[in-house]
């Protein structure tokens, strides 16, 4: 197994007094891909943003390649170098992009906050043309693009600030099917292309199945099953991923097995109230 280029250790984080985040624990080999999965609320968002530095846990460690997250310092300095271990790629790219600017002008301003001194006219070709765009959406604003093109333009940004690990939350959840497709399979290449590590937060398995090699399930904010998604999806162990299995419709699919999905997970559920 390869080195972990990301390791989370009992993350807690609790809102008033509710734990959106309750002990989780994970690692991702450097160019490995994880899903973490579970339905709304189960605190995969939570999760990724402390991933990220985007909120502080109440308890834990985040370290890429060995190095805290968490506790480092908060100067200029260490700000880009954070940066420059953990970037995300968010749900709807309209956020994180400035309406005002160009996607050529967003690169180049990446590459000169993080990479001074390379070139950055030909390296923001290459980011465009490893996502697939080229020299007409590089003179484009962000709503002169079709979601799908957002979506690219983001992950190029990401990829300008080089990090080791990517988090993508529900990052192909508002695209249709086809488009959904295309942006897959461009991570899968980048992944393989460039060793980056992915944690791909999703509610949705086929997602899971497409382009990660371990999987974590979360429900009320803690891990209750991990292991290689392959298994995972085929033999899931936890009352909790039958369900979420389940739910999925598909050929064959009967709601019934829903119902009895529903009834196991409430049974083992009140029999650990019971015990604890
Ligand atoms: N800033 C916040 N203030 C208060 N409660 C919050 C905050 N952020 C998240 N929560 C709560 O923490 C829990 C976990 O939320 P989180 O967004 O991490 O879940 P999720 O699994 O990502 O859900 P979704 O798929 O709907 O985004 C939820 O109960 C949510 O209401």
């Amino acid at each position: 197994m390869a080195e972990p280029v990301l390791e989370v250790s009992g993350l807690r984080k609790t809102f008033g007094t509710h734990p959106a985040v309750d002990d989780v624990s994970f690692t991702v080999p450097a160019g490995g891909s994880l899903g973490i999965v579970g339905e709304s609320g189960s605190g995969k968002t939570t999760t990724a943003r402390i991933i990220v530095g985007l909120e502080n846990p109440d308890a834990g460690h985040v370290r890429v390649d060995g190095h805290d997250r968490i506790n480092a310092g908060r100067g200029r300095a260490e700000r880009l170098r954070r940066a420059q271990q953990v970037q995300m790629v968010f749900q709807d790219p309209y956020l994180s992009l400035d309406p005002r600017i160009t996607v050529g002008a967003a690169l180049t301003e990446t590459l000169r906050l993080h990479h001074p001194g390379t070139d950055q006219a030909a390296r923001v070709t290459d980011l465009l043309s490893q996502v697939g765009l080229g020299a007409r959406e590089a003179q484009a604003l962000p709503r002169q693009l079709s979601g799908g093109q957002r979506q690219r333009v983001a992950i190029a940004r990401a990829l300008a600030v080089s990090p080791r690990v990517l988090v993508l939350d529900e990052a192909v959840a508002a695209l249709d099917v086809s488009v959904q497709a295309q942006i897959l399979n461009l991570l899968a290449d980048l992944r393989a292309e460039l060793g980056i590590a992915y944690v791909f937060i999703t509610h949705d398995l086929g997602v899971v199945r497409c382009v990660t090699d371990e999987v974590a399930v979360m429900r009320r904010g803690a891990i209750v099953e991990r292991g290689l998604t392959a298994s995972v999806l085929a033999e899931p162990e936890h009352p909790y991923t039958r369900l979420l299995l389940e739910s999925v419709p598909g050929p064959g699919w009967d709601p019934k097995a829903i119902v009895t999905a529903r009834k196991a997970l409430a049974a083992v559920e009140q029999s650990a109230d019971a015990q604890s």
